[in-house]
């Protein structure tokens, strides 16, 4: 309902709408037989309601385009609740005077009028104009410093006159925001004081103690720099772990990112090939931290790995080869439970420094499942956990049918237990590179076919794999894109109490009998799980912690159903 206050009881004429009145008699006589048309605008012209909309009009025009005092929406509505206050019989305006008493408003009023007068700290000064004429082009940049760094690292230029240049800008820090600093840029003074000589200690120390404005006057980079507006857009999944803060070359480990093996991160510049920049999936933060970047980080691996090499010779008395699995236990032993070793196929590349792996997101394909893949070291359960994991889901997980060259016995039937075939076939396989893994057992070949395990995928089952872990580059392709669980033993106390209550069985034994493990044992597999971290930690997708066997099959029962439903990064290429 309309509330018709005691503000406009009389509108003024309006002056146009008059002047108009007073030309209507000359525009009568240049228009005859137009009268009624005449006598209608007069009318209209005339009209109390032309008026009063007329006067609203200016007094709205008035409000929006006046110069605001410094407390005008404050004082504006301390006049309307004067001016309706003694209006006591209408609801309305008993509502809006409260609304007017309310604080919020109230506070509300007070901040459009701080805003509408630009009255905030902290002040920014105008800009100087009185830069020397020959000096070369300067550009003056101001931004307001909170707490927050300005995101960018500075380094001396190689000149004789120890210029002070922006070495980095950090993407999403307060100095790529402002779309104002690039890289090259020359900085001369902040905040009036010149940065020429310094170190980048030194004016890094100035920076850090400024709060509030900051004046900077730089020499815009010669350099067209993009690289505000470009942010490249590579995946990586790292494969190893980094902490900037024990990193001795990093040029400033404030900005740095710490990360862990198996992170995925997003590389938004490698403008730098020594630094690059990256920010960590699914972080929040905005600014960018810098990481060493692929040849970097390879070249300071293979100095570290030179280096133990040279430590290793010198100290001969302990010489234990990186695959070695335990002085203790006999090579051939494995053989009986394991059948054959994947030693000549699938060999691990030394030489390759894992860094970062480019990576894509894969979604499921509810036709063609990953296989899953179990690795450890000999005894840790992976065979228990496949068994179990088997058992859980009748139908749904499927293991793969080997091949093998030896003469099939009476009662076997082929493509029961084994496929049999001709050592000739199978050794031009194993040329063609068709195994996954092969090997030799009382002078037949045994294998894991790469198309029996695409004919599991094809059935619409999860293909479950426990190999050598030797075999796994050759497993890891696009063709069969394995995810790969490590089942990692838990501490020794742990697994001596662990395996006697179940009665574990070392099948690592030259007979066809099983044994319980001794300590010594058990140190083995715990020695030869760090060795197998340490030498394909990077190509495991996930570790599970082989302690309580419940648990264990619990977390690999939720994350076998995790990879069927959700989205995994996978190396790049493995989508198309
Ligand atoms: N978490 C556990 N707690 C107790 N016993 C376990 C656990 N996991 C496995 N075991 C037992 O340890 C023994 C070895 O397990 P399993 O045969 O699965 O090892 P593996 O990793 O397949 O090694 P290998 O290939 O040498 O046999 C088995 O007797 C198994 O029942």
């Amino acid at each position: 309902m309309p509330v018709t206050l005691p503000l406009m009881t009389k509108v003024p004429s309006d002056p146009d709408a008059q002047k108009l009145l007073t030309a209507l008699p000359s525009l009568e006589a240049r228009l005859p037989g137009k009268e009624h048309a005449v006598a209608f605008l007069r009318r209209f012209l005339r009209s109390k309601d032309l008026h009063r909309t007329i006067y609203i009009y200016r007094k709205l025009v008035q409000l929006t385009t006046m110069r605001t005092s410094a407390d005008f929406a404050v004082s504006q509505a301390a006049d309307v609740f004067c001016s309706i206050r003694y209006v006591t019989d209408n609801p309305l305006v008993q509502e809006l005077l409260q609304i007017l008493s309310t604080p919020h408003l109230q506070a509300l009023l007070y901040c459009y009028d701080k805003v509408t007068n630009h009255d905030f700290e902290p002040k920014i000064d105008p800009i100087p104009l009185n830069v020397d004429e020959d000096e070369a082009a300067v550009k003056i940049v101001r931004l307001i410093k909170n707490n927050e760094p300005l995101g960018a690292t500075i380094a001396v230029k190689d000149d004789d006159e120890g210029t002070i240049e922006v070495a980095r800008v950090l993407h999403g820090g307060a100095a790529d925001r402002s779309g104002l600093i690039n890289v090259g840029d020359e900085v001369h003074e902040i905040n009036g004081v010149c940065v020429r000589g310094l170190t980048p200690d030194e004016v890094v120390d100035i920076l850090s103690r400024i709060t509030g404005p900051v004046t900077l006057k730089l020499t815009p980079s010669l350099k067209t720099t993009l690289q505000g507006s470009r942010e490249c857009k590579t995946r990586v999944k790292a494969l190893f772990d980094y902490t900037p803060e024990d990193d001795d070359s990093i040029p400033c480990p404030e900005a740095g990112l710490a990360f862990t093996r198996g992170e995925i991160l997003h590389i938004v510049s490698q403008d730098d090939s020594t630094w690059w920049q990256a920010r960590k999936h699914g972080d929040t933060k905005n600014r960018a931290g810098i990481i060493p970047g692929k040849q970097l980080q390879e070249r300071r691996e293979m100095l570290r790995r030179l280096a133990a090499k040279a430590e290793a010779e010198r100290s001969e008395t302990r010489p234990i080869s990186p695959c070695h699995n335990s002085p203790r236990i006999p090579r051939q032993k494995r053989l009986r439970k394991t059948m054959y070793h994947a030693i000549q196929n699938g060999e691990y590349d030394t030489e390759a420094v894992p860094t970062y792996e480019e990576v894509e997101l894969y979604q499921v394909k509810p036709y063609a499942l990953r296989p899953v893949i179990l690795v450890g070291p000999p005894g840790v359960g992976r065979n228990e956990l496949k068994r179990r994991l088997k058992a859980s889901n009748a139908g749904h997980f499927e293991e793969v049918l080997p091949h093998t060259s030896r003469p099939i016995r009476p009662f076997e039937i082929d493509g029961k237990e084994y496929r049999f075939i001709s050592r000739e076939e199978m050794q031009a396989d194993i040329i063609a590179q068709r195994y996954a893994e092969y090997g030799e057992y009382k002078g037949n070949l045994y294998g894991t076919h790469i198309d029996s395990i695409q004919a599991v995928i094809n059935s619409k089952k999860v293909c479950l794999l426990t190999p050598h872990t030797q075999a796994l580059k050759l497993m890891r392709t696009s063709e069969i894109k394995p995810y790969i669980i490590y089942i990692r033993p838990p501490s020794l106390e742990c697994l001596q109490a662990t395996r006697s209550v179940s009665l574990a069985r070392c099948t690592n034994s030259d007979t066809e009998d099983t044994k319980l493990f001794t300590t010594e044992e058990l140190q083995d597999m715990i020695d030869s799980g760090h060795k197998l971290e340490e030498r394909f930690g990077h190509l495991f997708d996930y570790v599970i912690v082989n302690a309580d066997l419940t648990d264990a099959l619990r977390e690999l029962i939720l994350i076998t159903n995790k990879i069927e439903r959700e989205p995994q990064w996978v190396p790049i290429g493995w989508c198309q």
